[in-house]
């Protein structure tokens, strides 16, 4: 059986017969806003204007009559094999219910609806019947039944249809409970039971109002193919300003419409030619048959139009239909990524009886490699107005990331390391490069000096302590002794949380260099042998006059005349400042400390650092993985606008950074970092350059 396209969609309209006022005589007044005529049997007029749609039934047609011409041809595709579906659309109280038949009422024959009349032919066509041992039958009958009530879908043959966690369902509910259906009282005990349940309740517009929609779906199993016929009964379109409803009538007539609303929708995305649609019974493969149940009320005359106009639109819809077995097999190879000649027919079978799958809800499957902790972050949206394929680039940079275990880069945060604020970092950065300055100064004197240098005998050349001053001493190594010039701090030292480096006596600089900062405590040999491990490219002239010098802070012997402001702070006994403190410390040697000592301490520090870094690598590296990890922690912590501050990072590169760490959850080390696509217009390597964290001990 071939069905063509045009024969897919097949739209009737069925007017209503008067509603029952009360008042005796109106029906015989009020004249109907519907005209059909015999010459054309597939229009209607609706006040003045003529409508045209595959079948239009006026209120005299019969039961019998509605179903041979309208839905017997649906009942003969689904027996070929095809999913069909019949629904019925419309204002509350024109005839949807009882057209469709799906109450249990016992009813004479010329009332009986389209529910029963469809099974007793299919039973019919498949010799299925409670009588014999059906071995004769052609297959099997399952029917389900279900509602919509409150955008919420519920099994109304479950035992007990108010048990939260039996009857509600997941919304995009695609099956139910199947009973066997070999005659017509198997299929009047589930009406019975589904009408029973389901939500009905008396309004204005009709005394027996269905509050839900209602799916009756009978099952067609037949060797391999499985075919399914849904006969959908939609709860009324009600203007609830008409309705009068209150309360949870209201509510109902609310979430009704908007139900409605998404079938209108639905009916969009086929007339567009879409063919993903997630429902089982209303999408491109299923053929449909659409009853518009419409009023001869004049003052039913607007939503009468409006359900005129969404017939018309049904029409435009682009059904494509296939036969359910072709679709199961489209549906298993999506889902399982198996080819289709793998499906097995057994599970098929097997489905009935139970939820069974939407055979359209196909859905993409993420990459089985991908990581299922990070693949909801995937779905982070990427920043407006990024290119699918710059989206592209993120995603597999993103997943090369999580995919790599290399946790054994030297920069991975350790617990406890306490972030620098942005602002600290400038300020430290700002002092690393005047340390570069000073030690590039310093290598520039150190080099002419090597080449003045004639080599003479140390004890001829040294000098006395009392000839060189402090001033003499760090011009030698750092030609920055002028008053209010800044010490520069040594390096490597500078990236910590402490920014306190000027001018201060750091004692946990000095005690890393192995000096202490109170001149007493210093001793010449411990200063000694901090200048030991002099480095080659020191002259030895150099590392002489550093040691001495040491040798004559320690001793007192440093003749230089105390500043104006050191000898007020010694004399006025004020509160103890840092440099108090040092020049109380001095007290013993009937001296204070002035600024100029304080400096000199700290460019002791500064060298004797720096002498141990040159001897000792490991303390040197220490200090330099300790920043990487602080700058790295601070990557991990700082906002858009706080990374924006950092040297090489711009807004996009900032906000990018952001971007990847919430994908990642954190940078877990440096090589991490490096690998990040945001480093296309800036390499990396100028980024670490510029935040000093290339330095390689
Ligand atoms: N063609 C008809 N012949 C005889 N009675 C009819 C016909 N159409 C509807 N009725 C009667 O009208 C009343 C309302 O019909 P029905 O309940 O089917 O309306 P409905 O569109 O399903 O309403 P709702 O959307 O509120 O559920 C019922 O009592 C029904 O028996």
């Amino acid at each position: 059986m071939n069905i063509n396209k045009k024969e897919s969609v097949v739209i009737a309209v069925r007017e209503a017969p008067f509603r029952n006022t009360g008042m005796q005589g109106i029906n015989d007044i009020e004249r109907s806003v519907l005209e059909f005529s015999r010459e054309c049997p597939k229009a209607v007029v609706v006040d003045g204007t003529v409508y045209s749609f595959d079948h239009s039934f006026d209120s005299k047609v019969s039961q019998e009559q509605l179903y041979r011409t309208l839905i017997h041809p649906l009942v003969l595709k689904a027996l070929a094999g095809y999913d069909c579906t019949a629904m019925a659309y419309g204002q509350t109280g024109t005839g949807k219910s009882y057209s469709m038949g799906m109450t249990a009422e016992r009813m004479s024959e010329e009332h009986v609806g389209i529910v029963p009349r469809c099974l007793k032919d299919i039973l019919k066509y498949m010799n299925i019947n409670d009588q014999k041992e059906n071995h004769a039958a052609m297959g099997e009958v399952f029917a389900s039944f279900i509602e919509v009530y409150n955008e919420k879908a519920y099994d109304l043959l479950a035992v007990d249809v108010n048990e939260p966690l039996t009857s509600r369902t997941h919304p995009r509910f695609t099956g139910g409970t199947c009973m066997p259906m070999k005659s017509q009282r198997d299929l009047l005990q589930i009406l019975m039971l589904g009408t029973k349940n389901r939500h009905v309740r008396a309004t204005n517009m009709n005394n027996n109002s269905s509050r839900s929609h209602a799916i009756v779906t009978i099952h067609i199993q037949q060797g391999f193919q499985h075919s399914r016929l849904n006969i959908i009964d939609l709860a009324g379109s009600e203007s609830i300003r008409r309705t009068g409803n209150e309360g949870i009538a209201r509510a109902e007539g609310v979430f009704i419409n908007m139900g409605l609303m998404g079938i209108n929708k639905v009916m969009a995305s086929l007339s567009a030619g879409r063919s993903l649609i997630p429902y089982p019974s209303f999408n491109s493969q299923c053929s449909l048959t659409l009853l518009a149940c419409i009023s001869p009320h004049a003052s039913d005359l607007n939503e009468t139009l409006s359900t005129i106009r969404f017939a018309k639109n049904a029409k435009q819809m682009k059904i494509t239909p296939q036969l359910s077995q072709q679709i199961h097999q489209m549906q298993e190879m999506h889902q399982n990524g198996r080819s289709a000649q793998a499906t097995s027919n057994q599970g098929i079978t097997q489905n009935l009886g139970r939820l069974r799958p939407s055979s359209v809800n196909i859905r993409r499957r993420p990459p089985p490699n991908a990581n299922p902790g990070a693949r909801n972050s995937f779905s982070t949206r990427m920043p407006q107005g990024a290119q699918p394929n710059s989206r592209r680039r993120a995603r597999r940079a993103q997943n090369a990331l999580l995919s790599s275990s290399d946790e054994s880069d030297t920069g991975v945060v350790p617990t406890g390391v306490i972030s620098p604020t942005i602002a600290e970092f400038l300020k430290l950065k700002k002092e690393y490069e005047e340390l570069q300055r000073g030690l590039r100064e310093l290598r520039e004197q150190r080099a002419q000096q090597e080449v003045q240098a004639e080599e003479p005998p140390l004890a001829a050349e040294r000098p006395q302590p009392s000839q060189l001053t402090f001033r003499e001493f760090a011009s030698d190594l750092f030609s920055i002794a002028e008053e209010g010039d800044a010490i520069p701090p040594p390096p490597f030292r500078l990236f910590t949380s402490s920014p306190t480096i000027y001018n201060n006596q750091d004692a946990s600089l000095l005690h890393m260099s192995s000096i202490s900062s109170a001149p007493s405590a210093v001793s010449a040999e411990a200063a000694v042998a901090a200048a030991e491990p002099m480095p080659s490219r020191l002259s030895t002239r150099l590392n002489s006059r550093h040691a001495q010098f040491i040798q004559d802070i320690t001793n007192g012997q440093d003749q230089r005349p105390l500043r104006r402001s050191s000898r007020i702070a010694s004399q006025s006994g004020g509160p103890p400042t840092e440099r108090n403190e040092a020049a109380e410390r001095t007290e013993g040697n009937g001296r204070a400390e002035g600024p100029s000592q304080l400096r000199a301490t700290s460019a002791l520090a500064a060298i004797g650092e720096r002498f141990t870094m040159d001897g000792t690598v490991g303390s040197q590296r220490a200090r330099l993985l300790k920043h990487r990890a602080e700058l790295l922690s601070l990557l991990n912590t700082a906002s858009v606008k706080d990374l924006q501050a950092l040297p090489k990072i711009g807004p996009k590169t900032a906000m990018a950074l952001i971007m990847q760490r919430s994908v990642l959850g954190h940078f877990r080390n440096w090589k991490q970092v490096e690998k990040l696509p945001i480093w296309k217009d800036i390499s990396f390597s100028r980024f670490a350059k510029a935040v000093c964290i290339e330095i390689d001990p």
